[in-house]
């Protein structure tokens, strides 16, 4: 077995259309702003806030890196379960912050204790439910496992919020650069056959491959992300993903 180089060694260029370009430098402005093992001691927050979600060592923190363009904005780390923490990070002008990113702790890493584990499920549901200022989920899968048992669940307890249009739901199928075209799809096709299934057919749920080695997808990810927080101004609104969409193709 060859060692699997870690992916800030890698420095793929990102392939982006103009818009991408755009949403990108927004992103590019992600700086951290705090960090909390209670729900109670997250600040309170009147801007959007997007959640990174997933099983640990799915690669969210990786994820934000590569979606921030910074080595360790969010720790990336190369033991599952590092993230024990929910930490905030802010977009937008310095003076005039638009959204914030929070990375959740990972769930479902096995090596965890059966108490911490519940913990940390507790405090991942109560975020999810509580928090008001929640407007979409990012939801890490390693596209070689596919959806878990923990991201079903994950699903199952906020696509009613996504059916109705309270917060937008992103699955980025992460580590894409693991797999041949041949699985890749098969990834793809069988999260969003999940999905239609068990969210809504109408939900406007965005399903696609991800890696931050080779910088697949990063910048279709930024313009959902960013239309999710500047919806364009347009009758028929949408999230942006089908913009996204026709960008990227
Ligand atoms: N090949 C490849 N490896 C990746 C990619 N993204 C992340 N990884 C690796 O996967 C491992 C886990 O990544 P993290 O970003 O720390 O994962 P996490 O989901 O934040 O993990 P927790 O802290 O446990 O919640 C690291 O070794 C990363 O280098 C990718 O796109 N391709």
């Amino acid at each position: 077995m060859t060692n699997t180089p870690s992916v800030s060694q890698h420095s793929a260029e990102i392939e982006t259309t103009p818009t991408e370009k755009v949403v990108l430098g927004w992103t590019h402005t992600a700086r951290f702003l705090t960090t909390a093992s209670e729900l109670v001691h997250l600040p309170a927050n009147e801007l959007p806030e997007i959640a990174f979600v997933g099983r640990s060592n799915a690669g969210k923190s990786t994820a934000i890196n590569t979606l921030a363009q910074q080595k360790r904005l969010a720790f990336a780390s190369k033991t599952p379960g590092r993230t024990q923490h929910i930490n905030l990070f802010e977009l937008g002008p310095k003076d005039e912050a638009d959204a914030w990113f929070a990375d959740l702790p990972g769930y479902g890493y096995a090596a965890v204790a059966r108490s911490a584990k519940l913990r940390w499920q507790k405090v991942m549901a109560d975020y999810l439910e509580v928090r008001r200022s929640l407007s979409g989920v990012v939801l890490m899968v390693d596209s070689r496992l596919g959806l878990t048992d923990l991201d079903k669940q994950l699903l199952e307890f906020v696509t009613p919020r996504v059916r109705t249009g309270e917060i937008k739901l992103l699955v980025l199928l992460t580590k894409a650069d693991k797999l041949n075209r041949k699985d890749a799809d098969a990834a793809l096709f069988g999260t969003r056959a999940f999905l239609a299934e068990n969210a809504s057919a109408e939900s406007d749920i965005t399903v696609m491959l991800f890696s931050a080695l080779k910088k697949q997808g990063v910048g279709k990810a930024a313009q959902i992300l960013h239309c999710w927080v500047h919806p364009p101004v347009k009758a028929g609104g949408g999230d942006g993903a089908a913009e996204a969409e026709r960008n990227s193709s």
